[in-house]
């Protein structure tokens, strides 16, 4: 499309303000230009400059990671770099308010932009005519391809308050914040610098440093609030989080796809994003449990299974075993192990760590026994051999690879994975673990698959992340494992060279003198063959705190956080000691039987009452006439919660389609596929009929229809579309303890239309509905 550059001269039509404006557009965008040539060409520099030295190695690398992040943020605040204008009251004051801060590059340094999050572009979000705050304007400017579009202005002046939209070219008058509301989606999710709310900036702005709760209904911003806080946080706090770091937790990776280009396009990229099924380093969670075994895994009462399984590897022989010593018969027996174990369990460490506590015991035990059978005096008894004698017993009994493995299998080395996946393989061991539960629950923790699969479920993690506490399983462990690697890799280029030295003499002609040939052990030798093979590490923080599990970061996000069981909680806080975090969630949309009804039962064993809980209450994305329906079905799930007022009407009433039980997927998929609806369509079905939708509406898409989505009530959490296929409401309700809560999930996803596909009666909140 061309665009048009306003200019009074050549359309007398256009509002001298936009005009105005547009000077003001072109001159921040030439320096922005600027600035992105210079990033380059210091970016160039630095790459082309040596690097003798590992400190100077390191500087260069900190430079040129300096420049890669100027550069991506640069291109990122392009698309409406410049958004917002005052006017203040006062001695005719002007602020320009933009995506990122620029100073000019005049002699003064003037001012062309103020970040959004910098404290004097604050009145732009709060004050009203009530309370102007100074302002006596405030513009919205409205930017495409660096060419102003439209502006909104509201004169905040006591008394004189009113709005003015003027458009330029194609774009409807309207304000800021309904063209967002009304804007097709994409299914990304994109950010709100320009239009954020009162409401919400309260919360991004927080200077509370415990833990923030932003509870809200359906589509109230709560994820949008999470990720501006972030950005937030990261301005004003820079020097703390870019070294510690900000984790942000999301229901699932879809989601997490979903919202990541939120803060990269608000230049921030320092951020870990990542699942509770991801958060243990090594460990993807491939699967879901089933509804009572992630209630069991979730629940506090699995913290005693976890010991007991953590013990239960602490055996005692059931039968003495035998070794041999200098020819000598010595027993390991159940005495022995035990007063080894007792002197390693009282150690109080971890098992691992207590792992040199028992054997020494044990091997203290075993040099003893020896002395009796070798040192004691054959006319009284006595033992003729010194304390230092029994040490070197000791020491050599340490140095035989069988006797230490002998005694180690009874207090040997573990993984959490290992562990987890024997209890739950084995009835017998779980039993064991688990006394006085009943055999329904064990059974539900019986998964004999486990192995096979070598994979595991989300609920499993916060498992091994607390095995991994119990056990002891440390980043030392890790780095034991880049020691192997790195031995490994040794190994590897030593035989490469002899390879490579070995053939040589055969290639070479006999007459020429061998020691001029430049042998490959002559330039490299094994070492440094290896080291250029190790990838260099060139980690951001994220990626550094990610690839640890004992990393603990600045500030912790949690999104979606009513879903958390009460194990995964206790993954999530040992990686943020300070309590330093944002909860965002909504009780009433609680669908997992782990997760949490009740913010106030999650916090206080943390952090007593030092939590502060803030409500949002205006429902952004869902029109009046489908949250009527959602509201019904709130009153279902408890009297006591109250629905957020939607923003907008857009005049689409909801509307339901009866058909057979067999039609149910068939119906929705053509309604979809037939319709013309503009945006993202998506179509959301109770669990049972969600690999007919899938492949039915594979088949759709192969045979040219337009992208339809699919979703169980799970993936679409905290996801958004513009028309929502809401199919057997009923089903939805019966297939889980909190069926309700996750039929007003589905219903909140639309920003636009709603239709229902029911074979079997309508539950009661969406009686009425038209046909
Ligand atoms: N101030 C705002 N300006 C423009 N759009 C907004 C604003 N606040 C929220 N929105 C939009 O409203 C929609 C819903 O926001 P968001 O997904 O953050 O809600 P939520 O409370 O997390 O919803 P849910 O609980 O259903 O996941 C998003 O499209 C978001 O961009």
């Amino acid at each position: 499309m061309t665009q048009t550059r306003p200019s009074s001269d050549e359309n007398t039509d256009i509002d001298p303000r936009i005009t105005d404006e547009q000077t003001h557009l072109d001159a921040v965008y030439a320096r922005l230009d600027r600035m992105r040539a210079t990033a380059k060409r210091r970016l160039g520099d630095t790459l082309r400059e040596s690097a003798d030295t590992p400190q100077a190695l390191s500087e260069r690398e900190s430079y040129e990671r300096l420049y890669v992040e100027d550069l991506a943020k640069f291109d990122a605040a392009e698309h409406n770099l410049y958004f917002g204008r005052l006017d203040l009251e006062d001695d005719e004051e002007v602020r320009r308010i933009g995506r990122i801060g620029i100073l000019d590059d005049d002699a003064a340094d003037s001012t062309l932009l103020l970040d959004w999050r910098a404290p004097l572009s604050r009145p732009f979000y709060l004050a009203t005519p009530a309370a102007p705050d100074g302002v006596a304007r405030r513009r919205h400017i409205r930017t495409r391809n660096r060419i102003v579009r439209g502006l909104s202005d509201e004169v905040l002046t006591a008394g004189e308050a009113q709005i003015d939209d003027v458009g330029h070219g194609d774009v409807v008058n309207e304000s800021a914040l309904v063209a967002a509301l009304n804007a097709a989606r994409t299914g990304e999710m994109t950010d709100i610098v320009e239009t954020i709310q009162r409401e919400q900036d309260l919360i991004i702005r927080s200077t509370h440093r415990g833990i923030t709760v932003v509870q809200g209904g359906p589509g109230t911003g709560k994820t949008a609030v999470a990720l501006h806080r972030a950005a937030y946080l990261l301005y004003t706090h820079r020097e703390i989080l870019s070294r510690s770091g900000v984790l942000i937790i999301g229901p699932n990776t879809e989601f997490l796809r979903y919202i990541g280009q939120v803060l990269p396009s608000l230049g921030e990229t320092g951020v870990v994003l990542s699942t509770v099924g991801n958060l243990f380093p090594g460990i993807a969670a491939q699967h879901t449990d089933s509804r009572d075994a992630r209630a069991l895994k979730g629940d506090l009462r699995i913290l005693d299974v976890l010991k007991r399984a953590v013990r239960a590897r602490q055996a005692l022989p059931k039968q003495p075993v035998e070794v041999h010593f200098d020819g000598y018969p010595l027993k390991i027996d159940s005495e022995l192990v035990k007063s080894a174990r007792a002197k390693a369990r009282s150690s109080r460490r971890a098992h691992n760590q207590a792992q040199s506590v028992f054997l020494r015991a044990a091997l203290d035990g075993l040099a003893a026994a020896h002395a009796r059978t070798i040192g004691s005096s054959v006319i009284d008894g006595t033992q003729m051999l010194t304390s230092a004698d029994l040490a070197d017993i000791r020491d050599d009994l340490g140095r035989d690879d069988d006797i230490r493995a002998a005694v180690l299998e009874f207090w040997p080395y573990l993984t959490p994975q290992r562990v987890l996946t024997d209890l739950f393989t084995s009835l017998a061991e779980i039993r064991r673990a688990t006394p006085g539960w009943s055999d329904a629950d064990r059974a539900a923790l019986h998964d004999p698959a486990m192995q096979a699969r070598n994979a595991f479920s989300d609920s499993d993690v916060p498992l091994i992340d607390e095995l991994a506490e119990l056990i002891g399983y440390q980043t030392e462990d890790a780095s034991e494992a880049d020691k192997a690697r790195w031995r490994q890799k040794l190994a590897e280029a030593q035989e490469a060279l002899d390879i490579l030295t070995g053939s040589a003499p055969a290639d070479i002609e006999d007459d020429l003198d061998r020691a001029e040939i430049l042998m490959a052990y002559d330039l490299i030798d094994a070492e440094e063959l290896a080291a250029r093979q190790v990838e260099t590490k060139r980690m951001t923080t994220a990626e550094r705190a990610f690839e640890d599990r004992t990393w603990t970061f600045g500030h912790v996000i949690v999104d979606e956080a009513q879903e958390l069981s009460a194990m995964a909680w206790r993954m999530i806080m040992r990686r943020i000691p300070n309590r330093w975090m944002t909860i965002i969630g909504d009780t009433a949309q609680t669908s997992d039987v782990a997760g949490t009804t009740s913010w106030k039962a999650v916090f206080e064993p943390y952090v007593a009452n030092r939590w502060q809980l803030h409500e949002l209450t205006v429902n952004y994305r869902t029109p009046a006439e489908i949250m009527a329906y959602a509201t019904n079905v709130l009153a279902d799930i408890s009297t006591s919660l109250r629905a957020p007022t939607s923003l907008r009407s857009n005049g689409i009433e909801p509307v339901a389609r009866r058909v057979d039980a067999t039609d149910l997927i068939p119906a929705a998929v053509q309604i979809a596929r037939d319709a013309d609806w503009p945006g993202l369509t998506a179509i959301i079905v109770p669990d049972a009929l969600l690999p007919d939708a899938v492949s039915a509406v594979d088949a759709a898409i192969s045979g040219g229809a337009a992208e339809i989505k699919v979703h169980n009530v799970v993936e679409c959490k905290g996801l958004e579309f513009d028309n929502i296929i809401v199919v057997e409401p009923t089903e939805l309700i019966d297939e889980s303890p909190r069926g309700n809560s996750d039929l007003y999930v589905a219903l909140t996803r639309a920003t636009q239309r709603l239709v229902v596909v029911h074979a079997a009666e309508l539950p009661r909140a969406l009686a009425g509905m038209p046909y």
